[in-house]
Formats: structure tokens, C-alpha cells, sequence
């Protein structure tokens, strides 16, 4: 489709030398006036870009920016200007201006490149429309969310009371439950969403870093700080933060984020100034945060502050026939995103699905099913093809006498060896939570090689 062009120019030669010199884009329709009034009466013909020469002799260029906005706020407007005076020229930037260039030898190239600078741009904010407009497909929670048993209906009934309202939410539930898609749907489906959704694992920043990541620093406010810094609170301005595993929050910081919450402003590290923040706060833990009070390791004022509307998600074995569910979604998924025909469980796979505890929950049913996609040669998936993590258990069950913690932190470390010091790789790998290793690595049990 051709890239409608409009050049307001009341000096006809240097018009029709703009015009010439654009046109030899072939995809550029170009339409010549000569005054501000003419080209706002043309506005109906829907142009893509309009350039305006500064000094026209019936509206001068900041006015004819103006009413271009007021018509169209998308609209890209270049200023071309005899005059060389950067504050005039940062005021139309700031009123909307997409560019400003002056008459001079490189008018042309310039322009030219300005044009097409302009064309990307509008491109790619169509692009991130789109892109938001799938998200939110995506998310609608009945898309995303899988589930029918009387456990998960309770929680999309809270998921609707939390979706109305603005209210911070607390998500508990054990290691791979949807914690996470559950902040992503409530954001999705809020006014919020389209702005931006801030995820931040408290399990995977080192402690001395959380204050910087949550609030921001300025250049030089400590050693290694370069430059300046927006914290996570500020970039998520508009839309949501997404606190997850927040019971692994020193108590130093917690005091920080509580002040930050009840005043609604945030102070970077180095800076006197405070901005005020306007982000709905979701987080999450798969640990009891009352107990985690009542044993001191959370401070109570801010176990309050955040607990707002909380979702328990229950475990995947309390969910009764979600499990198949879910699995034939997860079969589903496969099967399209590996361009495969149709498979199936036969029904002593189904029954061995059910009776299956998951430890891992969803996350590793979703494991399982995608393996057994793999092994199974038919088009109908048999017990045998599914495996529950029996792997790590052989291997490393027989060696000698140990705790179950030391097992797991010798499995964990040989995936970590196997797997490059991958942490997420081996988290999805062992169907865990990547806090999970984390939380072994801060307390010294598991060490990253280099
Ligand atoms: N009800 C559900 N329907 C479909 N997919 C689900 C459902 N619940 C979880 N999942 C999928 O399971 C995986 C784990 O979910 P998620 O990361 O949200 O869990 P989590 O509770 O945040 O885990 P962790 O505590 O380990 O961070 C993801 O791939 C997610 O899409």
C-alpha cells in the first residue's frame, strides 16, 4: 500500500523539489499545498505523514502542529524550517513533532531520511499493538488457565474480584502452580494491560543488589554504578509489579519496600528526590507468610501492607481431573508446535497420569507429557512412555547413605555440571522452581562454577 505524503509548502519551486526528490521512492504517494488551512481540509484523505514548512504565510508551523494533533495525536509531522533556533526547535519537538530540519544543501537527504525514520516508527507501534492485542488473547484467563475442578472455578472467582479492582494481590501455592500466570492474567485482563507487567524473582537477585533493582540508583551513588539506574517500581509506572518469591526478602529491604508502599514514592540509592509511583503490586511465595511472621523472618506491618486479596492456588494432586485435562492441553500444544499428527493417551495412561503425586505440579506434568510426545511411536501415548523423573532417582539413589536435601542438592548440581550452570534450563529440566536452586546457591549448598 502506498505511503501517503503530505508537503505544505508556500514556495512552489522548493515544494516541487521536495516532492521530486521523495517520489523517487515509488511507494511514496505525495500531494503538494501551500497553505495550513488547504491541508486541513484534506485531513479526510488520511495521510501517513505530513511535512510542514515553519513559515507559512497563513497559520505559522507551531499552530498548524497543533491542529494536526488535535486531529490526529498519531500522526507524524515533520517541520521544515528556515531557521536555525534550537529552542523553537525543541518546543515543536515537545509539542509532537516527530522531526525538525532546516533548508539547507541537505534538505533533501535529510528529509528523506526523516521520512523513512518515521515510517519505521509507525510500524513498529502498529507492531507492539498487535503484539499486545495477542498477549491479551493470550492471557484471557479461560485461554490460559486450564482447569474445571472445583479448586481452580474458586480461584477464577477470585481472579474476577481481583481483574475489577485495583487491590494488591498475594499468590501462594507450591513450586510450579501458575503463580506466575496468574499475576500475568490479572494484569492482562486489568486496565493496566497496556502497560507495561514488571516480573521480579526476590530469590534471584543477591541481596546487596535488591534495593537498586527495586527502587534505582543515580551515577555514582555506589562502586560500580556508572550509570544512572530506573528501578523496577518506576518501570512498571501504569501498569503492575510482580514480586515473586517475596518471603526471601532480607529484612533490611523489607523495612524499604513497606516505606515505599505506604508513601507511594520511591527513593533511588544517591538521590534526595522522591518519585511517586502508580503500580498495582502482585507477589508471590510458595511459603506460609503468616508463619513466616509468627517465626519472625517477616515483618507483620508488611505481611499487611501486601496481602490485599490472596490467592491460594492448590496443588496440581488436589485437582482431580484437571490433571488429564491439562495434560491433553499440554498433548495439544505439542502436537502443534511440532507440526505432529494427533496423539493420544491410552486409558492405562491416563490412570497412571492420576495416581501420580506431582511434587513439581503443573510444571512437571507439563514435563512429562512433552517427553512422552517424544518417546511415544504410535499416535496413542502408553504407560511406559511416561516417566516420572525416575532418571535422577536411579542414578543417584545407590551411591551411599545421605539426607534427602543432600540428594537433591547432588542432583541439582549434576544437572547444573550437565547443563552449563544453566539454572533455568536445569529448573525446568528437574520440573523445580528455579528459586528453588537459587535459594541452595544463596545459602552456600550449591556452588556456581565459572
Ligand atoms: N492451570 C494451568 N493451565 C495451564 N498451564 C499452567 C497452569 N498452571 C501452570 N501452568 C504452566 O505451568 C508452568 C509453571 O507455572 P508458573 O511458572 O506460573 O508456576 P509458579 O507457581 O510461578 O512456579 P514457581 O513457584 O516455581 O516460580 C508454566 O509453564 C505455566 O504456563
Amino acid at each position: 500500500m502506498n505511503y501517503k505524503i503530505f508537503i505544505v509548502e508556500d514556495d512552489p519551486w522548493y515544494g516541487e523539489m521536495l516532492k521530486y526528490h521523495l517520489e523517487m521512492n515509488p511507494e511514496y504517494e505525495i500531494t503538494l499545498f501551500d497553505n495550513g488551512r488547504e491541508v486541513l481540509s484534506n485531513l479526510y484523505r488520511k495521510p501517513d505523514l505530513v511535512c510542514i514548512d515553519f513559515g507559512l504565510p497563513d497559520m505559522n508551523g507551531e499552530v498548524l502542529l497543533k491542529r494536526l494533533k488535535q486531529e490526529n495525536v498519531n500522526l507524524p509531522v515533520i517541520i521544515i524550517s528556515g531557521q536555525e533556533d534550537i529552542e523553537v526547535a525543541v518546543s515543536l519537538l515537545k509539542i509532537g513533532a516527530r522531526d525538525y530540519i532546516i533548508k539547507n544543501d541537505h534538505t533533501k537527504e535529510n528529509l528523506w531520511q526523516a521520512v523513512i525514520n518515521a515510517r519505521e516508527n509507525t510500524i513498529l507501534k502498529q507492531e507492539v499493538e498487535e503484539l499486545k492485542d495477542q498477549l491479551e488473547e493470550k492471557f484471557d484467563f479461560s485461554n490460559s488457565i486450564i482447569g474445571q475442578s472445583q479448586p481452580i472455578l474458586k480461584v477464577f472467582k477470585t481472579l474476577e474480584k481481583a481483574i475489577k479492582s485495583n487491590i494488591n494481590v498475594s499468590v501462594t501455592g507450591e513450586t510450579g502452580t501458575g503463580k506466575e500466570l496468574v499475576a500475568k492474567a490479572i494484569h492482562f485482563n486489568s486496565d493496566r494491560k497496556r502497560k507495561p507487567l514488571i516480573a521480579v524473582n526476590m530469590a534471584a537477585i543477591p541481596p546487596e543488589l535488591v534495593e537498586s533493582e527495586l527502587f534505582g540508583h543515580e551515577k555514582g551513588a555506589f562502586t560500580g554504578a556508572t550509570s544512572q539506574k530506573t528501578g523496577k517500581f518506576l518501570a512498571a509506572n501504569g501498569g503492575t509489579l510482580f514480586l515473586d518469591e517475596i518471603a526471601e526478602l532480607d529484612l533490611s529491604i523489607q523495612t524499604k519496600l513497606l516505606r515505599a508502599l505506604q508513601e507511594r514514592e520511591v527513593v533511588p540509592i544517591g538521590s534526595n528526590k522522591s518519585t511517586i509511583f502508580d503500580a498495582r503490586l502482585i507477589t508471590a511465595t510458595h511459603k506460609d507468610l503468616a508463619k513466616e511472621v509468627q517465626e519472625g523472618r517477616f515483618r507483620e506491618d508488611l505481611y499487611y501492607r501486601i496481602i490485599g486479596l490472596p490467592i491460594e492456588l492448590p496443588p496440581l494432586r488436589e485437582r482431580g481431573n484437571d490433571i488429564l485435562l491439562l495434560a491433553n492441553n499440554f498433548v495439544q500444544d505439542y502436537c502443534k508446535t511440532n507440526k505432529a499428527g494427533k496423539i493420544t493417551f491410552s486409558e492405562d495412561a491416563k490412570q497412571k497420569l492420576y495416581n501420580y503425586e506431582y511434587p513439581g505440579n503443573v510444571r512437571e506434568l507439563k514435563a512429562i507429557v512433552d517427553l512422552a510426545c517424544v518417546l511415544c511411536d504410535e499416535d496413542k501415548i502408553q504407560p511406559k512412555e511416561i516417566s516420572f523423573n525416575k532418571l535422577a532417582k536411579d542414578n543417584f539413589i545407590s551411591f551411599q547413605e545421605k539426607s534427602l536435601k543432600e540428594y537433591q542438592t547432588d542432583i541439582i548440581s549434576y544437572f547444573l555440571n550437565k547443563y552449563n550452570q544453566n539454572v533455568v534450563m536445569v529448573a525446568e529440566k528437574l520440573s523445580i522452581g528455579k528459586s528453588t536452586i537459587y535459594n541452595l546457591i544463596k545459602a552456600g549448598d550449591i556452588k556456581l562454577e565459572e
